[in-house]
């Protein structure tokens, strides 16, 4: 590893799932790292929570476990913030470690509406700190591959059609009512859970800018809602010169491993994975010349030790090393519109959230 390598120390708030598959991501060793990273803090809702969780992940850390987020907000030990808490606490505890300083790195959906992230992104503005949403997925090679592929080297032509689902059965009816993935006041339902996966896919393949450069397609979105949360959604982009993105989420079936299909004047590309969330591979099928009826597939897979939330992390390093505030990935302007066609979608299907009339 090389010594030229950005170091971050990061402080993690809250214990469950995601930062348990952050925080040992983040600890591999692996070949083309491109940052260090040491975990100095971790925040739970109880000291014995920090401290299973630090022994259980962060075996050979310099760390110190809190009973408070607070604790990890002052820590002058850590630099990033990573928030892994469920959606509708996002807000608060970005706001919390903006104003003590600490660039964040913050779970998707970033926050609950546009409106949310706006304030965030005003505190982050006025504080001068790194902030991003840890959309992973847009950071993995096989991710920016097919972009390059499809926006650069054209390899299917125009791209006309995108087809994304995410759907797998989080068995809701045997949830308990404080389930993130149940309680509408925690931002349960499939858009920002997963949903938001499958637009992000849409969006990717359908248009090579992000942020305020990006288009705003219009949007037809059929929500099914249970217990005011929807259990499925249905987007469908639609863009002024026809392009479509059908883009989808559901609580009760799972995806086949194909689970998106980009559609261009000159071939096609299926990318498969566990998840929308995680690619694994793609495979572009397109004529072996002009006009031929001959077809080639050309298959694209890459190493990933461990889950690869560390690629966004590497990322984020070396965004704050050279001085910015944002990622050119995934940049505020990029997060705002994203929660905003959500917004739409929701506006459009049903769903709300209590937060969304404050
Ligand atoms: N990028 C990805 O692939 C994934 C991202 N996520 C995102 O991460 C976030 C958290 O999801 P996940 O880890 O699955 O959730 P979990 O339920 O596993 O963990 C959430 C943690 O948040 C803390 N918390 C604080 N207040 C509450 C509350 N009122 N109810 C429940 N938990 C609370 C708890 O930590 P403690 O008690 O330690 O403080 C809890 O362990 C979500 O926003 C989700 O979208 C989730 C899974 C995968
Ligand atoms: O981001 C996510 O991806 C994987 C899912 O299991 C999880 O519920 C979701 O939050």
């Amino acid at each position: 590893m090389s010594s030229d390598l950005p170091t971050l120390r990061w402080g993690t708030v809250a214990t469950g799932l995601i930062s348990s598959w952050f925080v040992q991501d983040l600890l591999l060793s692996r070949p083309n790292a491109e940052a260090t990273h040491v975990i100095r803090a971790v925040g739970a809702s109880s000291i014995d929570k920090a401290r299973a969780f630090a022994d259980k992940y962060l075996t050979g850390q310099s760390v110190s476990a809190y009973g408070s987020y607070a604790h990890v907000y002052q820590d002058p030990a850590v630099d990033i913030v990573y928030i892994g808490t469920p959606h509708a606490f996002h807000r608060q505890n970005c706001l919390d470690s903006i104003a003590h300083g600490k660039h964040v790195l913050c779970e998707k959906p970033f926050a609950l509406n546009a409106r949310e992230a706006r304030e965030v992104f005003d505190a982050a503005r006025a504080k001068g700190v790194f902030v991003m949403e840890a959309m992973w997925t847009r950071f993995f090679p096989l991710v920016r591959t097919l972009q390059r592929l499809v926006d650069i080297e054209w390899a299917i032509g125009d791209v006309r059609r995108v087809f994304c689902d995410f759907a797998m059965d989080m068995k809701l009816a045997s949830l308990g009512p404080d389930s993130r993935l149940r309680n509408r006041a925690l931002g349960a339902g499939t858009l920002l859970d997963v949903g938001i996966y499958s637009l992000t896919w849409g969006l990717l393949a359908l248009e090579p800018e992000v942020g305020e450069q990006a288009e705003r397609p219009s949007i037809v979105a059929p929500q099914s809602l249970s217990e005011g949360i929807d259990v499925a959604t249905c987007m469908i982009l639609q863009y002024a010169d026809g392009r479509q993105g059908v883009l989808t989420s559901a609580a009760f079936t799972k995806t086949p491993a194909a689970f998106c299909r980009i559609e261009g004047t000159g071939g096609v590309i299926v990318v498969e994975g566990f998840t929308a969330s995680v690619p694994a591979s793609s495979t572009v099928r397109r004529p072996k010349a002009p006009g031929s009826a001959e077809m080639q597939h050309d298959k694209y897979e890459f190493e990933r030790p461990g889950k690869g939330f560390y690629w966004a992390a590497d990322a984020v390093a070396q965004s704050i090393a050279a001085g910015k505030t944002e990622s050119d990935i995934m940049p505020w302007a990029e997060t705002l519109r994203v929660l905003e066609m959500l917004d739409e979608v929701r506006r459009l299907g049903g769903a709300s959230f209590p937060q969304d009339a404050s």
